[in-house]
């Protein structure tokens, strides 16, 4: 039976960080033509200021006829030695490998409604291994959900340890890779937050770092901006402090009021969000530092 080399199930990611020196790349593609493989598409960054050298490289093998998960442990097996030669902090997946996503929502609806049909359409390849709201299900009464889990988990300021203990046992029940806060108005504690460090991704709808806060809009009208935005970023216990995935912009006029800026707003949220999470979900963010590395498609 031969395997389609090209279907996504060959289709290998490899992604790596670790301190500049010459010879990086070199090693890397080296052992991967000695392995067999093809590079499809590889970016690199050189991060002057702090030293690191960012990577992401796509690969399939040439000619090969062992099933996709043997292939993916042999060539992680293989790279091994190279990633402890540069002390490489680095990941390998199969890109036909599906991540499990959970998305929180409070009153708005506009991206938890924009990413569900992505994903039905199969832009965003994901599964969407719960809803979690803070509003009843009522609230979403015109979105069909199918079988997806919905859970109404209502929060106070009194309840919120215990209604985060919820989110936390939920994350974990239902092996969920990726956290997003699709217009979910409730600040995560200290605790939440770092342990969903580094995938859980807010949109937040301002263009940073204007206009903190659970009103930007208004702060925006208020102040006479000429342009509004909006900004993807992962979560951290600062209150939208952190890393910038991706931001986007529009123009507005003074005749613009607060409901106009919400009007236009939404449209930006969705499209930087769509793609803050399609890019996540390529591995095609890495971390560096209070930033990001995005190498986009
Ligand atoms: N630990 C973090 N949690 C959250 C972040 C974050 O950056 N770090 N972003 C927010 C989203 N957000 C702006 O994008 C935001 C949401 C809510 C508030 C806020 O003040 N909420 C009030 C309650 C408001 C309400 O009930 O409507 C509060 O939590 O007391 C500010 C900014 C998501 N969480």
């Amino acid at each position: 039976m031969s395997i389609d080399l090209s279907s996504p199930g060959c289709q290998l990611v490899l992604t790596f960080v670790c301190q500049n020196r010459p010879g990086i790349v070199a090693a890397a593609s080296t052992l991967l033509f000695e392995e067999g493989f093809n590079v499809l598409e590889a970016h690199q960054y050189d991060d002057q200021e702090s030293g690191r050298f960012f990577a992401r490289i796509t690969f399939n093998p040439v000619r090969d006829e062992r099933a996709a998960s043997v292939l993916l442990e042999a060539a992680r097996a293989a790279f091994v030695p190279v990633a402890a030669r540069f002390g490489m902090d680095w990941a390998m997946r199969s890109q036909a490998e599906t991540r499990r996503v959970m998305l929180l929502v409070s009153r708005f609806d506009h991206c938890l409604a924009d990413l569900l049909y992505r994903r039905q359409i199969g832009e965003i390849p994901m599964e969407v291994s719960a809803i979690v709201a803070n509003y009843p299900r009522s609230t979403y009464a015109h979105h069909d959900f199918g079988d997806i889990p919905f859970h109404y988990l209502p929060v106070t300021r009194e309840t919120k340890a215990q209604q985060e203990a919820a989110i936390w046992d939920l994350v974990q029940s239902t092996q969920t890779d990726v956290v997003v806060l699709a217009r979910y108005m409730q600040v995560l504690s200290d605790e939440l937050s770092t342990r969903l460090a580094g995938r859980c991704i807010n949109i937040h709808h301002s263009f940073l770092p204007g206009f903190k806060g659970a009103r930007p809009y208004h702060q925006a009208h208020a102040r006479g901006v000429k342009l509004i935005g909006a900004t993807a970023h992962y979560v951290t216990p600062d209150l939208d402090e952190g890393p910038i995935i991706e931001q986007d912009v529009e123009r507005i006029t003074h005749a613009d009021k607060p409901e106009d800026l919400v009007r236009k707003g939404r449209d930006i949220e969705r499209r930087v969000l769509a793609r803050a999470l399609a890019w996540h979900l390529a591995d095609r963010v890495l971390p560096n530092g209070r930033k990001t590395v995005v190498f986009k498609d």
